[in-house]
Formats: structure tokens, sequence, C-alpha cells
């Protein structure tokens, strides 16, 4: 490639999604709306702050041609076909890959179509960054839909440093081993000169499966030790893997939170559900993994056994829709939707259902007022790569009240350590953990989410990004010198 063909962004982040999703009327005509999950919410603030691009799929098929000035960044948009949109999103990243990694909870089909597919768009993925990329570029490629863009962008781009950050959980080899590609997903991701994870046993899986995969040596320092690093040496090259637990802005949260509107918001709220003694809150994308079954199975059971009273503690589930044409999400939200339902005809009444359930996102003011108005917040995933709404609840506690229940099977678990802490598996200990939580002492309380609010607005996400982004400026590529 010549100097000629350099494009002019220095940092990019490169996504399956833009931070916000296209819809296209039937007129031809375009509205934006916010996209969804945690992968948006942390990197749009990094991004802006530092006026990079961001190269994603806008979310509807056949939308896209050419780069959009977003406000405080570039957006380029990867165009998809329907074709492309079915086998590479709903079909090999949501169907094989995403059971695949959150420890089989549905069964992972594997198709060689679907992974054709993945194949072609991560290439078209790599081709429209090599294009924006300028001389020497930082590129951060994000997540298990665009595992191989690395190693394809470092043959089309041998001057950028790449970096790759997986949000979801890295599996075991055990697991691993079922993928049909697995060698080709694992030398994908060492094209880049950082892997990042949530969780050091992300990493040590990832270094294992690596050193046992890709045929290549790794360091004799780098397995088995508890160092919190570790390096694969691919022929000449050093590939650094490391642990970088994601999180929020933290200080802007609890600001927001703390504004006499979100405070009155939430004061309001607690008026229409009926000035409950308690309010129990979930906020989840409408996912398998996270728990919402279980939650709801527990509180089902917490009524009938008297532990919770439905006239006096209400409990909100918050589901934004994710994925509907992926089967298993079909099926999961009409279990959820039928539990909801058999509770609320077993403990509620006119005008006071027990369980208030909204199938839609709310706005973000909305949110936070809902997490100011919370007194127990839910979180009970059975796998989850970090899970950030435990974190957005404990930065919005101005005043250090509230519970939080969370599933030791989330990444938070490990700095959340004053939580409830559950197994999502065990029924009757996610039952004790909310009512420990419903009926804790204030004092008891308080002193939990102060230590967790210590920990959440120290470590932000700009924190995580700074600190990906300079040990990645800090690796050394020997091929280039
Ligand atoms: N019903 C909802 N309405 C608005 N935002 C939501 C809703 N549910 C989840 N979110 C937001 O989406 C993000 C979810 O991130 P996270 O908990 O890390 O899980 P995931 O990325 O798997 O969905 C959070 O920022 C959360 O506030
Ligand atoms: O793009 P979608 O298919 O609608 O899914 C939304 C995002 O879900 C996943 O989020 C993960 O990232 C979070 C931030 O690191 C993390 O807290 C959470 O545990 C993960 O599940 C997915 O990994 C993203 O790619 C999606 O954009």
């Amino acid at each position: 490639m010549t100097a000629a063909a350099f494009g002019t962004s220095d940092f990019i982040v490169v996504a399956n999604r833009l931070p916000v999703d296209v819809e296209k009327a039937p007129d031809g005509s375009l509205t934006w709306k916010e996209s969804p999950g945690g992968l948006v919410t942390a990197l749009k603030p990094i991004l802006s702050a530092r006026n990079g691009a961001w190269v994603g799929w806008p979310g509807a098929p056949d939308v896209g041609d050419g780069p959009i000035d977003g406000q405080d960044m570039l957006l380029v948009p990867v165009k998809l076909s329907a074709q492309e949109v079915q086998e590479h999103y709903e079909g090999f990243s949501n169907g094989s890959l995403w059971p695949l990694y959150h420890d089989v909870i549905v069964k992972p089909e594997y198709h060689r179509e679907w992974w054709n597919t993945y194949v072609e768009v991560n290439r078209r993925f790599a081709e429209e960054t090599a294009k924006v990329a300028a001389e020497g570029a930082t590129v951060w490629v994000q997540d298990y839909q665009l595992q191989l863009v690395p190693k394809m962008l470092r043959m089309l781009r041998p001057d950028v440093k790449i970096g790759f950050f997986l949000h979801i959980p890295f599996p075991p080899v055990e697991l691993f081993m079922q993928m049909p590609w697995r060698r080709e997903i694992i030398e994908g991701i060492l094209g880049a000169d950082l892997v990042g994870f949530h969780l050091p046993g992300g990493a040590q899986n990832f270094l294992y499966l690596a050193s046992k995969l890709a045929g290549y040596p790794t360091s004799k320092n780098s397995i088995g030790v508890r160092s919190k690093f570790g390096v694969v040496t691919v022929g000449f090259r050093s590939v650094r893997v490391g642990a970088f637990p994601i999180s929020i802005e933290s200080a802007e949260l609890a600001a927001t939170a703390k504004l006499p509107e979100t405070r009155q918001r939430a004061r309001a709220l607690r008026k229409e559900l009926g000035n409950p003694e308690k309010i129990l809150l979930g906020v989840d994308r409408l996912d398998y993994t996270k728990g919402i079954d279980v939650r709801l199975r527990a509180i089902g059971e917490l009524y009938q056994e008297g532990r919770l009273d439905p006239e006096r503690h209400i409990f909100v589930q918050l589901a934004t829709p994710s994925r509907e044409r992926v089967e298993s999400y079909k099926t999961m939200r009409n279990d959820i939707e039928l539990q909801v339902g058999r509770i609320n005809g077993n403990f509620g009444r006119v005008g006071h259902p027990a369980i208030h359930y909204i199938h839609r996102p709310v706005p973000r003011r909305e949110l936070l007022a809902f997490f100011a108005a919370a007194d127990v917040m839910l979180v009970t995933p059975l796998r989850d790569g970090m899970n950030l709404v435990a974190k957005e609840y404990i930065a919005c506690r101005n005043d250090s009240s509230g519970a939080l229940v969370l599933s030791e099977f989330t990444g938070a678990a490990a700095e959340l350590r004053q939580a409830y802490q559950c197994n999502p598996h065990d029924l009757e200990g996610v039952k004790n953990a909310i009512d420990e939580a419903v009926h804790q002492e204030p004092e008891d309380g308080k002193r939990r989410i102060r230590a967790m609010r210590r920990q959440v607005l120290q470590y932000d996400v700009d924190r995580w990004a700074r600190s990906f982004l300079q040990t990645l400026a800090g690796t050394v590529d020997e091929t280039r010198a």
C-alpha cells in the first residue's frame, strides 16, 4: 500500500455496531437511535473525548455508504446485506459464539455457511478500517463478532498498532475445543499487539489455547504464573495478553443521579408504583444469559412462602429487546412473559401488580431515576462478561442507601465484593440473598454500598481505556523495526 492510500484517522474503534442504529423509513428517510448494550455505553465517551473514528454496522440491512460526520466522531458504516446480518450477526456471532462463550447455556449451532459469512464480514471490516486509518494509527478492535479482524488488518496495514478487547467471557479449553474453526479464531486474534479480557481467568484461558492451537511457542513465563500479564510469541512478534476490567462514567452518573429533577422523578416513580416499602429492580437486555428467569422464580417463591409481601415489595423489570430474530431469544421471551403473568395472576390485584414488566429501552435519565428509586437491585446472570448495570446502580446511590444482589458469575463480582453475592444455579441461595438484601440493617447496607462506591468511582471507564491504550502504546513490534 502506498502512502497516498492512507486515511486520516489516528484513533479508530472497530465494533460490530455503530454507537447509533439507523432506521430506514419506507420513504427512504433515516432516523438514528442509541444502540443497545454495555459496549456502546462504555466506548462512546472514550471515542468522543479523542475525536476518533468508529467503524461499524449501522444496525439495519442495506444502510450506509461512506463516512458520516457524527457530533464528536467520524462514523464509518460497514454496509451489510440482510443475508450477511442473518449469517454473521444472528448466526455465527449469536448462534455459535455467544452461547459457546457463555458456558453453553443454550446449545451452540455450528454451520459452515455462517462461518463463511463471518470470515467475509470480518474481511469487510478490516478493509474499511484499512481505508480510514492514518499511517501508524491506533486501531482498537472490539469483541467476538470481529475476532478475525486483527490478523486481516495486520496483513493490509502492517504499520498500525492493533488492540483487541473481548467483552464477553473467554471459555476454558474444554468448551472452546467444540469450535470447528478454533485455530482460525485464535490466529485471528493473535494479529493484535495487545489482547484484553475483563478477568485474568479469560486471559489465562486464551494464553493456554494460543499455545495449544496456534502452534506458536509461548514464552516460558507467560502461562501458569500469577502475573497479571502474559505474552504469546508469534514468530518474531510478541502479543501481550492481559486483564482490563471495563467500567462506567461513574462521576457523571453520580452527578446526574444527584440532580433535583432526577430525585424528583425517583420520588414520582415510587408514588406511581403505589408507595411500596421496597422497590426491587432488574435492568437487562432480554438475554438468556442474564438470569431474568432465575430472579422471577426466586421472587415468586418468596411471595409464596411469605418471605416477601406483594403488597409491600414490588419488583420492576426493565428489559430491552435484543436479538429478536434468534430462536433461543424468542423462546426465552415467551418463558419470561409467562412467568410474569403467572406471578401477577397469583399475587397481584386490580391496579396493583406485584411485577411491573417493561419490554422496551427507557431513556437514560429515566433509567437513572429508576436506579435512584430502587431499594434492591437484582443482577443474577448465569454468566456475564462484566455487567455494567451493577456498577451503574452503585454509582447512582449517592446517599449510600440500597442493596445489590449480584451473581458470582459476572465479571463485576470480582470487584463488587460487598454485594449480596449468590450462585444463580442455586435457587435457595438466590432467594436467601434477596431476602437478606430486602431485610438488611440500614447501617450494614450503607457500609456495603460505601465500599462498592469507592471502587466504582475510582475505577471508571476512562481509567479502563487509558490503562488498555497505554499498555498498547508500550508494545513493541520487532518486525516493524
Ligand atoms: N431497559 C433498558 N433501558 C435502557 N438502557 C438499558 C436497559 N437495559 C440495559 N440498559 C443499558 O445497557 C447497558 C447494558 O450493559 P451490560 O450490563 O454491560 O450488559 P450487555 O452489554 O450484555 O447488555 C447498560 O449501560 C444499561 O444501563
Ligand atoms: O449488539 P447487541 O447484539 O445488541 O448486544 C449488545 C452488546 O452486548 C454485549 O455486551 C458485553 O459488553 C459489556 C461491556 O463490556 C459487558 O459488560 C457485558 O457483560 C457483555 O455482555 C456484547 O459483548 C456487545 O458486543 C454488544 O454490543
